[in-house]
């Protein structure tokens, strides 16, 4: 049996040196369930991938719609067990029942996109905006990554790295996603890793693995849980028609 060591509450995985507010738990989720996601997502049919220039996705359980507005579902299991139950265990604050979608429109997410980087390849700096309730919860599978980030008020020349380790979970809500830009550089080789340059260095499973300053990418698989503001059951879409 592989143990988990979750934090106890989410303040133990606050990254402080960020922004209001970012949270970092390495080992989420075990090795078998790494393989398991892995392959789940690597057989689904082939034209359920999005391919882009620089990354290819898959939404679950459909694409927003024009509107922002999610044609409601339930995600496949496969996807939401034991991520989504795990995530909602975790208390954000001591003897509170409050976790970090206590208080989203759904109380839970509704919406995942998986994301896949070959090495080299990454995401311009941007931010997530108003269709979702601003918490992301993002899970790394396959490889590590690192995320930049930096304030949308170009005036402050300021900026952070996150290191994302295989396996671990990275929540960005409050002010990280209201006023800050995010992205991922387009290289095959992460360097200046270190306590200096990486902001949730003391929060990392194994800071051995980066030590030596410099990792090459492997292909990373990024879930991002959240719950869209305006979800619709089918019912009401076609009742909605009916009507007109
Ligand atoms: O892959 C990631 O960790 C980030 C993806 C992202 O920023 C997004 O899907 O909006
Ligand atoms: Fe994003």
């Amino acid at each position: 049996m592989e143990d988990l060591k979750l934090p106890s509450t989410l303040q133990e995985a606050l990254i402080s040196s960020l922004p209001a507010s970012g949270y970092y738990v390495p080992n989420f989720i075990t090795p078998t369930e790494e393989e398991q996601l892995l392959r789940k997502i690597n057989t689904v049919p082939h034209p359920t991938w999005k391919h882009l220039s620089h990354r290819r996705l898959q939404a679950h359980p459909s694409p927003l719609s024009s509107s922002n507005t999610l044609l409601a579902a339930d995600l496949p299991a496969w996807l939401s067990d034991p991520v989504i139950p795990r995530l909602l265990s975790i208390p954000l604050v001591n003897d509170s029942k409050d976790n970090i979608f206590s208080n989203s429109p759904h109380g839970e997410p509704n919406h995942c996109l998986i994301n896949e980087y070959q090495p080299g390849q990454g995401i311009h700096a941007h931010e997530d905006g108003d269709a979702y309730y601003p918490v992301v919860a993002t899970i790394s599978l396959g490889s590590h990554i690192v995320l930049d980030v930096k304030p949308k008020d170009q005036a402050k020349d300021v900026g952070w790295r996150i290191l994302q380790e295989p396996r671990s979970l990275l929540i960005t809500t409050g002010e990280l996603y209201t006023a800050c830009l995010h992205g991922i550089g387009q290289i095959e080789i992460d360097e200046d890793l270190g306590a200096e340059g990486i902001t949730n260095w003391q929060l990392l499973g194994d800071q051995g693995a980066f030590s030596g300053g410099q990792v090459v990418r492997e292909t990373r698989i990024s879930l991002t849980f959240r719950d869209v503001k305006k979800a619709q059951r089918l019912g009401k879409v076609f009742g909605a028609l009916g009507r007109r």
